[in-house]
């Protein structure tokens, strides 16, 4: 008979002691190495118990990074005080949530935090808030598995287990999953080689290991060729649908440059899958340069130099990428001297004579039509009025790639005294042109990435398709494309934008990748004036918000990722929020299940009950106590699911797949008068796909406190006056005590970003929010994101249900006449809301 468990522990200890290091430290994280490895001891004991050894200095590294002196202000900080008080003080989570399987489920005891602090005390995997936190996922996978509605979710690891090692470790893990399989053999299995990024690691386990992605992968085959030369071997990993190559070259170690074999790898290259690659071998001839990569792994064979490269054609690359792309190359925007940009289509007198009521002879409309736009050229919206003083035309046109384009061109009469002739829009613009008119650089490549035909510049003209648009003297031109749908290929945001100010109507003011052009068709109400656009939150006063990289842990980052995390053989750490699988599909969208889980946790009342959690007292309730002396019950609050991005810590790129919502918005967004009376809305001018990220709620971070005194300001200074506050109370229910300065709420009244202009909805609202971590590993502070929950109409205004009690005369958002119009309307006249939050029991 073997050793026992008991035995094999002790000797493990007594390993670890000839290390310096203690058993009670050990003990955790053998115990926790045991759980992941399903008991087999021997990866534990390969190598002298080297993986043992690696996590327990980890472990020490991460507690001293952890004690590296703080600021008082750092000290005080959510992270570290919200884990410094549940472990030292041994306060206890207040409340729990039952949103999942009762598996899943923990205690109200047994519930830690994600926080870097608890590093010594919750070590390696799967016993962080990824376990402890109701996996969403592991629910959707176990229903949609019990009721037969879908293929097994595929994830590589043991969902228990979270799949969330770092990069270095998952070759481990590839054996583990293969012992399940029964593929590997036991020596192997022993062995268990690292294989880290810059790592050297034998010929033999590269391939080894290739083969074995490759097997995980159906899609992928392989095959090894021998290169003839010095024992060399090529291999190819491959997909059939030619998306991406797996490459390694092997040889001996001959770094001399050999012709032969250069050749031989040059013709292998040339055959290479990728349509358009650029395959060069380095002198040392180990290398194939890089092709079009975005990913890119790098290993080193010891003894035998070989080179894994994963070139990615990405043939159907998402568009981020390319906008992206484009943001990276240099800048090469168009240079335009003394153009001028002239019309023969339509003239500018013809409009001013049928607008009988403009009051001026010096006013003027200008069109810009390419061959497409002329076609289908209207004057729907001829609209100056004596009191808005303003002409509006619109082009209509549709393209070949079936892109509605739109143009309005506004134009408004000289103010008194404006000399002609001078630049009057966008005049900050370096590069503008000054004409008889005044246009800018800004305008004309507005007008250019909103035609199909991309103007050519003439000595002294500007033309387009042929048809010219010209601006008369003693006009003052403000020509916008403030309802242009760009086709998101042809829409140059890296040098064309920068080199954009801003359209006249952009609400963000050049601040966004894309201008956010706001349109009233109905009355001559203009945005508030109060309001200002920032695209970040920003904070206010004395919200407590640390972004300090020393607060991120090993445990909150992939550092050992490269490229895009998505299309890495594994899920990476940064998939421990949402239970080993990464909330983004490659596509740049939220995945069905999460979309799922949040509409039924909106919709089905009894999952809702189950997500509401309660401050344990008044006194413990931030909102509570920020209203009174003698505060009240708490009212709740819904306990959330969270999604965490990747971020600088991490070793992947901008590219990677889980960076959506610090991208920014990327989809053609426009700020409009709704004709029902809720005042200003957002409206998509492309159609959207359901779990498209459309924007963030962006807006002052505040303390409730700070909010609560702004709500009495508020109303004092006017009937009617509210704030727009969102709180981030997803998790509050985890801990107790929170401090004033860390219930935190954003406020979008005086400043905020274009979803402060999304109406409400009640119920079957297209938007959902998700509260996603970015900078910050505690959710004290995080973004509040907006994505469709399902597929959107161009056009379509875009809303969101604000959960709001319309009897709740004391909600921070003041309850208003609802006129959404949905069939579920819970707001409007006549009917009385519904609670939408019942209390249950804690
Ligand atoms: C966050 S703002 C939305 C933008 C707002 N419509 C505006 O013009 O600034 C919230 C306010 O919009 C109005 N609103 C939003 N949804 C509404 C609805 N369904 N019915 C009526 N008014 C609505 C209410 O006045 C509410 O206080």
């Amino acid at each position: 008979m073997g050793p026992t468990g008991k035995e094999r522990a002790n000797r493990a200890f007594e390993a670890m002691e000839e290390l310096g290091l203690d058993r009670k430290s050990i003990n955790p994280i053998l115990r926790e190495l045991l759980k992941v490895y399903n008991n087999e001891w021997s990866y534990i004991e390969a190598e002298n118990y080297r993986l043992l050894a690696d996590q327990a200095f980890e472990q020490q590294e991460a507690v001293v990074t952890s004690k590296t002196p703080a600021s008082p202000r750092q000290t005080r900080g959510s992270v570290s005080s919200a884990s410094t008080s549940s472990a030292e003080k041994g306060k206890k989570p207040i409340c729990y949530v039952d949103s999942m399987s009762s598996e899943t489920r923990t205690t109200k005891d047994e519930k830690p935090r994600a926080h870097s602090q608890e590093v010594a005390a919750r070590p390696l995997v799967g016993a962080g808030r990824g376990s402890a936190k109701p996996d969403l996922l592991a629910k959707v996978k176990t229903e949609k598995e019990a009721d037969g509605t879908s293929e097994p979710v595929s994830t590589p690891l043991d969902v228990e287990h979270a799949g969330i090692r770092p990069m270095r470790d998952r070759p481990e893990l590839l054996k583990n999953e293969e012992t399940k399989l029964g593929q590997s053999s036991p020596a192997a299995s022993a062995a268990a080689p690292s294989l880290s990024p810059g790592k050297k690691i034998d010929a033999q386990t590269l391939e080894e290991t290739l083969r074995r992605v490759a097997s995980t992968n159906p899609e992928m085959s392989i095959e090894t060729r021998s290169t003839g030369v010095d024992n060399g071997t090529l291999l190819i990993v491959s997909e059939p649908d030619k998306k991406a190559t797996f490459q390694a070259i092997k040889d001996n170690g001959n770094t001399k440059p050999d012709a032969e074999k250069m050749e031989l790898a040059n013709e292998l290259a040339k055959e290479s899958l990728l349509p358009s690659s650029s395959s060069t071998i380095m002198n040392n001839g180990h290398q194939i340069v890089e092709r079009s990569v975005h990913g890119l792994i790098r290993f080193e064979a010891e003894g035998t130099p070989a080179t894994l490269k994963r070139g990615i054609a990405d043939l159907e690359e998402p568009t981020h990428l390319k906008r992206m792309k484009h943001d990276m190359e240099p800048e090469a925007g168009p240079s335009l001297q003394n153009g001028f940009v002239s019309c023969n289509e339509v003239s500018l007198k013809d409009v001013t004579q049928d607008n009988d009521d403009c009051p001026r002879p010096s006013s003027a409309a200008a069109v810009f039509s390419s061959d497409d736009t002329k076609k289908n050229l209207t004057k729907t919206e001829s609209t100056s009025r004596a009191s808005s003083k303003r002409s509006l035309i619109t082009a209509d046109s549709n393209n070949s790639a079936g892109t509605r384009r739109k143009l309005i061109i506004s134009v408004s009469p000289s103010p008194e005294g404006s000399p002609v002739g001078k630049p009057c829009v966008n005049n900050d613009v370096s590069g503008s042109v000054k004409t008889n008119g005044c246009l800018s650089t800004a305008n004309l490549l507005e007008l250019e990435a909103a035609t199909t035909t991309p103007m050519s510049k003439t000595n002294g003209a500007v033309t387009s398709g042929g048809s010219d648009v010209s601006i008369p003297e003693n006009v003052m031109a403000a020509i916008a494309v403030v309802n242009t749908v760009i086709h998101p290929d042809e829409f140059e945001d890296g040098p064309a934008r920068k080199k954009l100010a801003h359209c006249p109507t952009d609400i963000s003011r050049g601040t966004e990748r894309l201008p956010i052009p706001y349109v009233n068709e109905y009355n001559s109400d203009t945005i508030p004036s109060l309001f200002k656009y920032i695209p970040v939150n920003t904070t206010f006063q004395d919200a407590y918000v640390n972004f300090s990289l020393a607060r991120v842990g090993e445990e909150d980052c992939c550092g050992g990722c490269y490229g895009d995390c998505l299309k890495a053989p594994y899920p990476c750490t940064c998939t421990r929020e949402t239970g080993g699988v990464f909330a983004y599909t490659k596509d740049g969208l939220l995945k069905d299940e999460y979309l799922q889980h949040e509409v039924d946790s909106l919709q089905n009342e009894e999952l809702k009950e189950k997500l509401v959690t309660f401050c344990q007292s008044g006194w413990d309730c931030p909102i509570e106590r920020a209203k009174s002396n003698f505060p009240e019950n708490c009212k709740g609050h819904l306990s959330r699911n969270f999604i965490k991005e990747c971020w600088h810590k991490c070793g992947c790129s901008m590219e990677c797949g889980n960076r959506v919502v610090q991208r920014g918005i990327t989809r053609n967004l426009q700020i409009f008068f709704t004709q029902e009376g809720k005042g200003w809305g957002l409206r998509t001018l492309e159609q959207l796909p359901p779990g498209a990220f459309v924007c963030e709620y962006v807006g002052e971070i505040m303390t409730n406190i700070e909010l609560d005194k702004r709500n009495h300001a508020q109303k004092g200074e006017s009937v009617g006056a509210h704030t727009y506050p969102i709180l981030l109370d997803g998790d509050w229910c985890s801990e107790k005590g929170l401090k004033d300065e860390e219930a935190l709420c954003l406020d979008a009244t005086n400043f905020g970003n274009v979803a402060r202009f999304i109406n409400h909805r009640c119920f079957d609202a297209n938007l959902i929010d998700m509260p996603v971590t970015i900078e910050s590993p505690d959710r004290h502070y995080y973004h509040v994101a907006f994505f469709t929950s399902r597929a959107v109409r161009a056009n379509e205004e875009l809303t969101w249900d604000y959960k709001i009690d319309f009897d709740d005369n004391e909600h921070p958002i003041e309850a208003f006449r609802c006129l959404c119009k949905s069939p579920f309307c819970r707001g409007s006249s006549g009917k009385k809301a519904k609670k939408v939050i019942k209390k249950t029991s804690c």
